[in-house]
């Protein structure tokens, strides 16, 4: 009776899953994907599936965000995702992709480097510069 009562926030309540939860999900009985950090249970979908089923078998359990953009699917198709949605990728999972490629541009930057420098750097110098100057 108090189910709901003076909130409207249920709605918004997001479940998560993790990617360990998704990969669980890979047979015909049970086809879970996920799709720009969402996670998709298209297993009624399956059969229906303009590009067959084959494509969703493989991307079964995973992220399939890469495939899915590359096919150009339509705003129909994207449209038709929503009822499939049953919860979001969790936070740790969303990160790792992203923490993995904010780790390559920044190490090559500086920081790996600047704290061998001050001690390279006469050396360094010496025997480059006077090679160089000599050219
Ligand atoms: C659950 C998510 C998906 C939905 C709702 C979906 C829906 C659709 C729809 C409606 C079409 C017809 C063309 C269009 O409207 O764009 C289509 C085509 C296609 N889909 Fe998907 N799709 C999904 C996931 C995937 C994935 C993960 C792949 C992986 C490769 C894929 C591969 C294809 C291919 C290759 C076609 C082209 C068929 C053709 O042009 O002959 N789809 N999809």
């Amino acid at each position: 009776m108090a189910n709901g009562e003076g909130s409207s926030g249920e709605e918004s309540q997001v479940t998560y899953y993790t990617l360990e939860d998704v990969r669980k999900r890979n047979s015909q009985k049970e086809l879970w994907l996920v799709i720009h950090g969402r996670v998709y249970d298209i297993t009624r979908f399956v059969e229906e599936h303009p590009g067959g089923e084959e494509v969703l078998f493989e991307q079964a359990g995973a992220d399939a965000t890469e495939s899915f953009e590359d096919v150009g699917h339509s705003v129909d198709a994207r449209e038709m995702l929503k009822q499939y949605y049953v919860g979001d990728l969790h936070p740790d999972d969303c990160k790792q992709g992203s923490k993995k490629d904010v780790l390559i541009t920044t190490s090559s930057n500086s920081t790996r480097y600047w704290p061998l420098l001050p001690i390279n750097l006469e050396v360094f110098l010496k025997e480059n510069l006077s090679e160089e100057i000599d050219l």
